[in-house]
């Protein structure tokens, strides 16, 4: 049987399939959610925001979109990816467009990598045929098995055109931890300096990141052509998330399941949350990751 999107996808390039922005700021949309929700994450907030409304509105891109977020344990770089993915394509993170991969669950053994390499290039192929605007979700970068994202490359770059599909209008996000003991350092030497945490800039912590995922050799971009080829356009730095932070988290936990704010609820959720370093119990170990389940605990 013919499946009219689908065949409207093969042969045009104005197939969108499940693509249905929503970032404005006003009224629900991303930028709202992020507003509301976001906890403590000034540069990622922006950044993210004015890439992706840019890339959205241009109707024919000249390359990918492909940002690599970088950050301590929990500090909200899949809860970002899965507001993005909800509020770009229809289904969220469950619209067959959105593709998330997981080295523990895709890529569990080192000495099958070049099976994974050839079925990951062409379920990145097949993907893209079928709809440009889609979404590549690539969790844990710093476990994977090196070499894979080697065939990435092409596809990253201004000058994938295949078959009249148009390969420059997909997302892909890379997550991982790298870089995140050296943000932590900034934001704490801020801190020290009393510096005000919103003056943390972009400019100081990009090379600081670049530096520590070139020099990791278990980072997936190892010696891959993918930073040296300025493929990426955005790295993304997540900061350590302080005490008001996690009251942050807790309070939009608590919201979520439809329960007012209580005062003995978020203080034992903070007071069974543990900081560091040990002198300045200044950043949550975690960051807000145990919080839902820890919330339960105590109501
Ligand atoms: N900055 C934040 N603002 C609001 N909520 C947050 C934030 N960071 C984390 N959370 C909450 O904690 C949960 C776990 O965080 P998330 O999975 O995004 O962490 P992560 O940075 O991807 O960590 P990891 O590096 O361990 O994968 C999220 O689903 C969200 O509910």
């Amino acid at each position: 049987t013919w499946d009219l999107t689908s065949l409207r996808c093969n042969f045009g390039s104005f197939c969108e399939c499940d693509f249905r922005p929503d970032l404005p700021g006003e009224g629900p949309g991303l930028e709202c959610d992020l507003a509301q929700h976001l906890a403590g994450q000034h540069l990622a907030k922006a950044l993210v925001l004015k890439l992706l409304k840019a890339f959205v509105q241009d109707p024919a891109p000249n390359k990918p979109l492909v940002l690599s977020l970088h950050g301590w344990t929990g500090t909200g770089k899949s809860y970002i990816s899965s507001l993005l993915a909800q509020y770009l394509f229809r289904g969220g993170l469950r619209s067959p467009h959105v593709h998330h991969f997981s080295p523990i669950i895709h890529f569990p053994h080192p000495s099958h990598i070049e099976r994974y390499k050839k079925d990951l290039k062409s379920w990145v192929q097949g993907n893209l045929t079928a709809c440009g605007r889609s979404l590549f979700l690539f969790d844990e970068m710093d476990k994977l098995p090196p070499g894979l994202m080697e065939v990435l490359r092409p596809f990253l770059g201004p000058s994938w055109v295949v078959y009249g599909t148009n390969y420059r209008k997909a997302i892909f996000i890379f997550i991982s931890n790298t870089g995140g003991e050296q943000i932590n350092q900034v934001a704490l030497e801020a801190w020290r300096s009393r510096r005000e945490r919103e003056e943390i800039s972009l400019q100081e912590l990009e090379p600081i990141v670049s530096r520590a995922v070139l020099d990791n050799p278990h980072h997936g971009f190892w010696r891959s052509g993918i930073m040296e080829e300025r493929l990426l356009d955005a790295v993304v730095p997540f900061l350590p998330l302080q005490r008001h932070h996690v009251r942050h988290c807790v309070l939009n936990e608590l919201a979520q399941l439809g329960l007012e704010a209580q005062d003995e609820v978020v203080q034992a959720v903070l007071d069974s949350t543990t900081f560091f370093p040990e002198d300045e119990q200044l950043f949550s170990s975690n960051g807000c990751k145990t919080v839902a389940s820890r919330i339960t605990l105590f109501l």
